[in-house]
């Protein structure tokens, strides 16, 4: 296959920042996606309605002349998130669906929910509305290692949380291990997963292996081969459980290479190339169309697109930086490398 045409694909898990950021990285995503998910970990975070719809016009006032980009709030969940809050997150018909992170779990997240049994009332609201919650699935226990932190969070929160609220529709994001991807695949309809380009392509030694490459560390981390199968082996399947989110998570280049590089990959100039890449190596090109722009928004309730976005077989080669914030650079995951696929 030279060129495939396909329903254009959204994006169900992406940081945008905010501020003078977002002209460099929202073009990128308004070019391939339609929609997105958009991340509330700013600093602040965005934790009501008001600052999610304000968070809307400028992501909208970055976007190219042109392009259509339909960027999909959501609230950041604390322990002070109250069902009134939900509510009106909900009656916007802006804000699709809440996010978790476990207090210290990853990049912005000390605002994050210390015990899941102080938001109950909110999470009980968001079961009865049909508003997904979408979780950043590790436990952050010092004794856990880094590696272990998916899996054991399956165990001591997820089960939990869901045997508490068997309705409650559950994102669980950037999945990274044969337990989610077990996990998600045995749970019933209201249960999903995002999985991102970089957990399809990318084991850990890739990160690892003949130098440290610090592109390459993001959260959760990039685990074992028999892993990384697992999740082939799931988003390749034809389920509609699982479904493309980038995470992609722009980080100036000096804060990634660094004696303590911050966590995240910056994919989203390359997203659906990495993904047709990933696709083509499993022999399941003729899936990517589900993954990409049908799985999501049948589990959001949404539409789905109806333009299309054509890949066609040119190699090209990823710029090594592109210009980010105050003369700084960015680095997008594989840059100064070819691929095979380019999206036109
Ligand atoms: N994935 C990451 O490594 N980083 C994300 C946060 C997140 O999604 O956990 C970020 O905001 O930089
Ligand atoms: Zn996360
Ligand atoms: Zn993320």
């Amino acid at each position: 296959m030279n060129s495939m045409t396909l329903t254009r694909p959204d994006d169900w898990h992406l940081h945008l920042r905010d501020g003078a950021v977002l002209p460099a990285v929202v073009p990128a995503s308004a070019r391939q996606m339609g929609r997105a998910i958009i991340m509330p970990n700013l600093k602040p975070p965005v934790t009501t309605t008001e600052q999610a719809l304000d968070y809307r016009q400028r992501i909208l006032a970055a976007v190219p002349d042109g392009e259509s980009f339909d960027p999909l709030m959501t609230l950041y969940l604390t322990d002070r998130t109250s069902a009134e809050e939900i509510e009106r997150a909900h009656a916007s018909g802006r804000v699709h669906a809440v996010k978790l992170y476990p207090a210290g779990a990853t990049t912005n997240s000390d605002a994050g929910v210390t015990d899941l049994a102080h938001c109950d009332g909110a999470i009980a609201a968001m079961a009865r509305l049909g508003m997904p919650l979408l979780v950043h699935g590790e436990v952050t226990d010092a004794d856990i290692d880094i590696f272990d932190r998916e899996a054991v969070f399956i165990e001591r929160v997820m089960k939990p949380l869901l045997d508490r609220h068997p309705t409650l529709r559950v994102v669980f994001e950037h999945i990274t291990t044969a337990d989610a991807a077990a996990f998600v695949t045995a749970a019933p309809d209201n249960v999903a997963a995002t999985i991102t380009a970089h957990h399809l392509l990318f084991n850990r030694n890739h990160m690892l292996v003949g130098g440290i490459r610090p592109h390459y560390y993001c959260l959760p981390i990039l685990k074992r081969e028999r892993h990384r199968e697992a999740l082939v082996e799931a988003a390749t399947s034809g389920s509609g459980k699982f479904f493309l989110g980038t995470d992609s998570a722009p980080h100036a280049k000096g804060d990634k290479e660094s004696d303590c590089g911050c966590a995240g990959a910056y994919t989203a100039p390359v997203a659906l190339e990495l993904y047709a890449t990933a696709f083509e190596q499993a022999g399941a090109l003729e899936r990517l169309e589900t993954f990409a722009s049908h799985a999501g928004p049948d589990f959001y309730g949404l539409p789905r697109n109806t333009e299309t976005v054509t890949l066609v077989r040119e190699p090209w080669t990823i710029p090594e930086t592109l210009p980010y914030l105050d003369g700084q650079d960015i680095v997008p995951l594989r840059g100064g490398e070819t691929l095979a696929w380019r999206m036109r």
